[in-house]
């Protein structure tokens, strides 16, 4: 997903460019006061589809008739071992190394295009092996290349605790009667690494950070520094949940595939990011993406079970481009509707009658 700033400059927007002298490695608590008071999310809270990873592994469900328990903000079944910590601190460490690095050795990676409100790094051709990463991620610092591969073979769902979600998932939806044919075909073997920072921007500065949108994937995987910045709402938009950061924990978001595949009961994680004013931010996202073609079948219900009852299949590329497209509409809209008020005010100035349409 792309950051979008309401900033008229359309100069690069780089954290070397800024006035902060080195990027923050620590907390900042002022930092997260300013966003207004962020509230801890909690495993009581209604159903939804961010949760913390966790150490604890839970087995896989026991009832034949209730939906896994992964739905709420607990714990994941079914998870596997925790990520190797020393992997998670190299990766930051060497983001954070690059970060620091002059605006030209950075800008030969960027994928924001310089004129948005934050600086990507993205493995975006979601090569199905690793080569795709290794030949596009940045070959500086050295050995962010071998450690970027590194996180994106982990990724792979044998060594992420939430990584084997879908799969937990499938393998409960076959025992209990659920799966639909297509179900197994959804594959896992798209990733998608994504290091992003926004950078610290004065508070004059109009500037969003990463717009509120959903992942198109199955699950991401999400690291996010102590700054804090990430935020989740489940009314549309009117309120907004800031996910205190918790060292070394991932963020566990479900996508529209994730959504999709569960009928309606995941609800996928309607989040952004929003920019901060004292620090800095880093985050690695990794997405777990299904095949582009494999055609997925949503999961039975029951009859009476609440919610949507969706029985067509669809592919991961169809959706991704009928999600797209519609994006494009709306930003269409957008600007037709700007463009017409635009000319009303215009003609209301120079006293012209009838200037809707
Ligand atoms: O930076 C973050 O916390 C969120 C990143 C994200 O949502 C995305 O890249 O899709
Ligand atoms: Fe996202």
């Amino acid at each position: 997903m792309a950051p979008v700033t309401s900033s008229a400059s359309a100069e690069p927007f780089l954290p070397t460019m800024s006035s902060e002298a080195t990027l923050r490695l620590r907390s900042c608590a002022r930092g997260r006061a300013a966003q207004g008071g962020p509230r801890r999310l909690s495993a009581t809270g209604a159903r939804g589809s961010r949760w913390r990873a966790s150490t604890a592994r839970g087995g896989p469900p026991r009832s034949a008739r209730a939906w896994p328990p992964a739905c709420g903000l607990g714990h994941l079944p079914g998870c596997g071992p925790w990520v190797d910590p020393a992997l998670v601190a190299d990766m930051t460490r060497l983001a954070r190394e690059f970060f620091a690095l002059p605006p030209a050795d950075k800008l030969r990676f960027d994928m924001s295009g310089g004129k948005k409100g934050g600086f990507i790094v993205s493995s975006h051709l979601q090569a199905r092996d690793y080569s795709g990463l290794l030949a596009r991620w940045p070959d500086k610092p050295a050995a962010w290349r071998a450690v970027g591969g590194a996180v994106q073979r982990a990724a792979d769902g044998a060594a992420w605790p939430a990584g084997c979600w879908a799969c937990s998932l499938e393998r409960w939806a076959w025992t209990h009667g659920r799966a639909r044919r297509g179900l197994r075909g959804h594959g896992h073997n798209q990733k998608v690494v994504v290091t992003e920072l926004l950078p610290q921007v004065p508070p004059a500065r109009l500037t969003l950070g990463l717009k509120r949108h959903t992942d198109p994937g199955t699950i991401t995987l999400l690291l996010q520094d102590l700054v804090g910045g990430l935020q989740a709402t489940r009314d549309g938009g009117d309120t907004w949940i800031t996910v205190q950061p918790v060292e070394g924990a991932f963020v566990v978001n479900l996508g529209d595939h994730g959504h999709y595949l569960s009928n309606g009961r995941f609800k996928n994680a309607d989040h952004q990011a929003v920019v901060n004013s004292e620090c800095s931010r880093l985050s690695i996202a990794t997405f777990q993406n299904p095949a582009p073609d494999a055609t997925v079948y949503p999961l039975a219900v029951r009859d009476g079970e609440d919610g949507p009852s969706w029985t067509e299949p669809i592919t991961f590329a169809g959706e991704y481009r009928r999600k797209m497209w519609r994006g494009h509409r709306a930003r269409q809209a957008q600007e037709d509707c700007q463009g017409r008020q635009a000319a009303a005010e215009c003609c209301q100035q120079a006293g012209v009658r009838g200037a809707q349409g």
